[in-house]
């Protein structure tokens, strides 16, 4: 790649010109600066083309995603770096369907910004580009909420401004995305983004959820069935297959599909045609299929439980929807968001969350992620006495797992505080609670004993009334999972 390059960047904030300008001069390129669209596309009659060009997207005049299309039309082959301080959907997919290479998020960091110039470069010059990398992020609400079609992902931190990044890119291509993430981390919204920004936007978006479906019925579902095909088909039935034609076929929890059923959705997504349940006509649809789930599928194929042929045809490009507490930043901007969704519903004003209120959902580990949130926040709507909501508004409104009642023996506070730790769970959705439960039973288990021997684990196993090698198979897995 030649250093020599010529770069062009058109941006109405001068700052922000002198600042990358420098940078990539230091690299040995050839830079120029536009403040506006029009001046640049002015330059571009009169001479030579760049290599590659960055653009703000608002500026006065032609915004950069008018110039990105002028400059599609006159130039295809320019590849065309989009920054800007929005990194929402609507954003990333606007930039990435007008025919961005890439999307830099601002405020950025100079290094990333040069590498991604590094990265775009040979484009121009046949070789093949790099993916695209990450850039810097620095949270900045991206005015993201409620829109027409419904509840939008909203986060600010830099693993959803990447991910944002990655929807906005991935909506315009037709390949199968398997979304992964813990229970009520936003599988479904994500889904249904790539759905919307998508050119099959004006088709529809079908979601299944298998493990919602006794797995006797999910083949009808999916795949339709005709009149008598079984007792009680009385009429005939299109599938889900059949709903989404066109559009997007969401497969939420698709780790519970009955192994039988996996292999004839393998065959379906091969071959694009099908039989409905006791039928004899070959239907034919074009649908891009979107997976999700909150289990280790590679490990349900190491135990025979899924088919590694479905997992890679399902499992084209991947997204990992990080837990709420991986990304807790993003806490304070969305309760503030249900609050206000709240009390729109409600029709009274928001309420407001205190410094202390926001501590201390900060501090939680939020097993039922965004979901819990939400439904903590709706709690809060409905039932903090004043308008400003303080620690103790929250403490009471979360699980009480430490809470021990006066009067009660430790036994009976441990029942209760279980119960109430269960009951709090079932209400965030979750689906794995026992497991749940167990793994945190050993845990308490584990660590008393361990703190009781010195951390002495065959004294502790001894105590424990466990056999050593079980107390540390234990160990392990608690510790890795936490
Ligand atoms: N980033 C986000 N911004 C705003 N709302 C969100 C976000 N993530 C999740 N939500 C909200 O949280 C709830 C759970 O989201 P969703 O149903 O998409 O999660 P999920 O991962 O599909 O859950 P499950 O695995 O249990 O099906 C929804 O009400 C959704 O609107």
């Amino acid at each position: 790649m030649a250093r020599d390059s010529r770069i062009w960047i058109v941006d109405d904030d001068r700052s922000v010109r002198f600042v990358l300008a420098t940078a990539l001069r230091d690299e040995g390129y050839d830079v120029d600066g536009f403040e506006n669209a029009a001046d640049a596309l002015a330059a571009l009659r009169t001479r030579l083309a760049p290599d590659l060009l960055f653009t703000d997207v608002r500026m006065p005049g032609d915004d950069g995603l008018v110039l990105l299309e002028k400059l599609k039309a006159t130039h295809p082959e320019l590849p065309v770096i989009v920054m800007s301080a929005y990194t929402d959907i609507a954003s990333t997919a606007g930039a990435f369907r007008g025919g961005a290479h890439e999307f830099l998020s601002k405020p950025f960091d100079l290094d990333d910004a040069v590498a991604l110039a590094a990265r775009a470069l040979p484009v121009r010059n046949g070789a093949p580009a790099a993916s695209a990398g990450k850039a810097a992020d620095v949270p900045a609400d991206n005015g993201n909420d409620v829109g027409a079609d419904g509840p939008q992902l909203v986060g600010t931190t830099a693993a959803m401004r990447a991910l944002f990044r990655a929807i906005g890119r991935l909506a315009q291509a037709p390949l199968s995305v398997l979304i992964t993430g813990e229970t009520g981390t936003g599988k479904e919204l994500v889904a249904r983004a790539l759905h919307r920004e998508s050119p099959r936007a004006a088709k529809p978006f079908v979601a299944l959820n298998t493990a919602a479906i006794p797995a006797e019925l999910l083949e009808s579902e999916l795949f339709g069935h005709e009149a008598g095909a079984f007792t009680g088909a009385t009429r005939r039935h299109p599938g889900r297959f059949e709903q989404a034609d066109g559009g997007t076929l969401f497969l939420d929890e698709i780790g519970d599909m009955p192994l039988p059923l996996q292999t004839r959705l393998l065959r379906v997504l091969a071959e694009g045609e099908f039989f409905r349940v006791g039928g004899r006509e070959l239907i034919r649809v074009d649908v891009r299929v979107i997976a999700a789930t909150h289990q280790d599928l590679e490990a349900l194929v190491g135990e025979g439980r899924f088919r590694a042929d479905l997992l890679h045809r399902l499992d084209v490009v991947r997204l990992r929807l990080p837990p709420l507490r991986e990304r807790r930043d993003d806490v304070p901007l969305l309760a503030t968001r249900f609050l206000a969704a709240a009390a729109r519903r409600f029709d009274m004003p928001p309420k407001r969350l205190g410094k202390p209120a926001i501590e201390r959902l900060l501090a939680y580990d939020w097993p039922g992620n965004v979901r819990e949130l939400e439904n903590l926040c709706w709690r809060l709507a409905a039932l903090a006495p004043g308008e400003n909501i303080g620690a103790a508004d929250v403490e009471s409104a979360l699980p009480a797992s430490t809470a021990i009642v006066d009067h009660a023996t430790a036994a009976d506070a441990w029942d209760a505080a279980l119960a109430q730790w269960a009951r709090a769970q079932l209400a965030a959705g979750r689906a794995d609670i026992h497991a749940q439960a167990r793994e945190r039973f050993d845990r308490v288990l584990l660590d008393a004993a361990l703190e009781h021997t010195g951390g002495r684990r065959a004294e502790a196993a001894a105590r424990l009334g466990l056999g050593r090698n079980t107390l540390t198979r234990k160990l392990g897995t608690g510790r890795k999972r936490r």
